[in-house]
C-alpha cells in the first residue's frame, strides 16, 4: 500500500486562475478520495480544444480558479470506501461522460449521457458538493469531473474505466476524448453507411477521427474541409478522398461548393469546429431527402444555430453528439484493445509531446493550427 493512502498529496498542477490567462504551474494539495471516489496519478494528458474554449471564457459553466484537462491516462493510487471496480495499480482512463449503469439515461440504449453526477460536475465539485483541490489557501474547481492537468486527481468511480496495463497511457489518454468522440460520431451517432458520401468540417483530432470512422464504415467519398491547407495531407492519411479549403472559393458559399462536388449533397456531414456558421454550412451541404448532419463542435456561450426550416422540411436531419455516443465505461476499454490490435489509429494523432511545465505551448500550438494533439507528460 502506498504511504500516501488516506493523506493529502502535494503535487504539481497547471492551474487556470482566471479566464484568458496562461496556466500557472503550482504546487497543489489533493485530498484523499472519499466514498465512491478514486485518486489517481495522471501519467499523461492530451489538450483538447474544449480545454482552450473553457480557458478562453467561452463555456457558460466555466469556473475559475480551476484545474482543466479531460483527456488523461493514469494509475490508481488509492480508492475511497465502497469502490469495487478498480484498485491501486490499475491503469485507468478518466471519463467526462460517466456511466453509472443505474440512471434512466444509462438504462436507455438511446443515449450515453449518464446524468448521475452531471449537476455537481457542472458546478466544479465532486458528487458530495466539495472539492479535493486547494492551492495557496484557495479551493480550486474540478473540471468535467476529471481535472487531468494535475499530477494527481480525484474522480468518481463511475467516471473511470480500467484499461489494459500494457497499453501506453501517453497514447491511450487520447481515447478519453478526441479520438473516441470523432470515431463514435461517425459509427454510433450518424451511423455512416457503406458507399456513402461524407464531409467533415475542421480537421483537428476530432475531425480526423471522424474521417477514420467514416472510412471504417465504408464511405466511398470523404471530403475534408478546413481553412488550413496543411491539413490536406494528414486528412488523406486518415482516409479522406478529397480536401476543400473554403478560402480557395471566397465568392461561393462552401455549401454550394460541396453540393456541386457531390451531385446534390452529402449523405453525412460533421461539424468539428464549434462555429455556428460552419454548423449551418454542414447542414446545408447535406443531400435533399436524407442527408444527416452531426454537430460535434462546442459553440461559445450565447451562440445559436440557424437555417431555413425548409432545409429540414425537405429531409435533412440535424443531430449532435457528446463523446461520440459511446457508453463510456464499457466502451473505452474496448477501444484501447482495438488500438492494441492495430485496428484503430492513435499514435498518429500525437503531433507534439511536451512536459507539464510546457503546457501553455500546447495551447499556443493549437491556436496556431500547428498541432493535431499535444500530449503532456508528468
Ligand atoms: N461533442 C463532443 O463530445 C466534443 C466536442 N469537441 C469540440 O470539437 C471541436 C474540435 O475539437 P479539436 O479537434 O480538439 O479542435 P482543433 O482546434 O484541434 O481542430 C479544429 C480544426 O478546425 C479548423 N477550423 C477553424 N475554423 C474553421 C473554418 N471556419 N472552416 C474550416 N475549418 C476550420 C482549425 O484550423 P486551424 O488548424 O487553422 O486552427 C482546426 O484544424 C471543438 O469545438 C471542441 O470543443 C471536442 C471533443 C468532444
Ligand atoms: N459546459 C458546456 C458544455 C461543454 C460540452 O459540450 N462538453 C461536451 C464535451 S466537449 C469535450 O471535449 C459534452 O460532452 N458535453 C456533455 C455534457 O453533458 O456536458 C455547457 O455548459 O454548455
Ligand atoms: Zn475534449
Ligand atoms: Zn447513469
Amino acid at each position: 500500500m502506498a504511504d500516501t493512502v488516506g493523506k493529502p498529496i502535494e503535487c504539481r498542477a497547471a492551474v487556470a486562475w482566471e479566464a484568458k490567462k496562461p496556466l500557472s504551474l503550482e504546487t497543489v494539495t489533493v485530498d484523499p478520495p472519499k466514498a465512491g471516489e478514486v485518486r489517481l496519478k495522471v501519467v499523461a494528458t492530451g489538450v483538447c480544444h474544449t480545454d482552450a474554449y473553457t480557458l478562453d471564457g467561452f463555456d457558460p459553466e466555466g469556473l475559475f480558479p480551476v484545474i482543466l484537462g479531460h483527456e488523461g491516462g493514469g494509475i490508481v493510487e488509492s480508492v475511497g470506501d465502497g469502490v469495487t471496480s478498480v484498485c491501486p495499480g490499475d491503469h485507468v482512463i478518466p471519463l467526462y461522460v460517466p456511466q453509472c449503469y443505474e440512471c434512466k439515461f444509462c438504462k436507455s440504449p438511446k443515449t450515453n449521457l449518464c446524468q448521475k453526477i452531471r449537476l455537481t460536475q457542472g458546478k466544479g465539485v465532486m458528487p458530495d458538493g466539495t472539492s479535493r483541490f486547494t492551492c495557496k489557501g484557495k479551493q480550486l474547481s474540478h473540471f468535467m469531473g476529471t481535472s487531468t492537468f494535475s499530477e494527481y486527481t480525484v474522480v468518481a468511480e463511475i467516471s473511470l474505466c480500467k484499461v489494459a496495463p500494457e497499453a501506453p497511457l501517453d497514447k491511450t489518454c487520447l481515447l478519453g476524448c478526441g479520438i473516441s468522440t470523432g470515431y463514435g460520431a461517425a459509427l454510433n451517432t450518424a451511423k455512416v453507411e457503406p458507399g456513402s458520401v461524407c464531409a467533415v468540417w475542421g480537421l483537428g483530432a476530432v475531425g480526423l477521427a471522424v474521417i477514420m470512422g467514416c472510412k471504417k464504415a465504408g464511405a466511398s467519398k470523404i471530403i475534408g474541409v478546413d481553412i488550413n491547407p496543411d491539413k490536406a495531407i494528414i486528412a488523406s492519411e486518415f482516409g479522406a478522398t478529397d480536401f476543400v479549403n473554403p478560402k480557395d472559393t471566397p465568392d461561393k458559399p462552401i455549401q454550394q461548393v460541396i453540393i456541386e462536388l457531390t451531385d446534390g449533397g452529402c449523405d453525412f456531414t460533421f461539424e468539428c469546429i464549434g462555429s455556428v456558421a460552419t454548423m449551418r454550412a454542414a447542414l446545408e451541404s447535406c443531400h435533399k431527402g436524407w442527408g444527416v448532419s452531426t454537430i460535434i463542435g462546442v459553440a461559445a456561450s450565447g451562440q445559436e444555430i440557424s437555417t431555413k426550416p425548409f432545409q429540414l422540411v425537405t429531409g435533412r436531419v440535424w443531430k449532435g453528439t457528446a463523446f461520440g455516443g459511446w457508453k463510456s465505461r464499457e466502451s473505452v476499454p474496448k477501444l484501447v484493445d482495438s488500438y492494441m490490435k492495430g485496428e484503430l489509429k492513435v499514435n498518429e494523432f500525437v503531433s507534439h509531446t511536451l512536459k507539464i511545465d510546457e503546457i501553455n505551448k500546447a495551447f499556443d500550438l493549437m491556436h496556431a493550427g500547428e498541432s493535431i494533439r499535444s500530449v503532456v507528460n508528468f
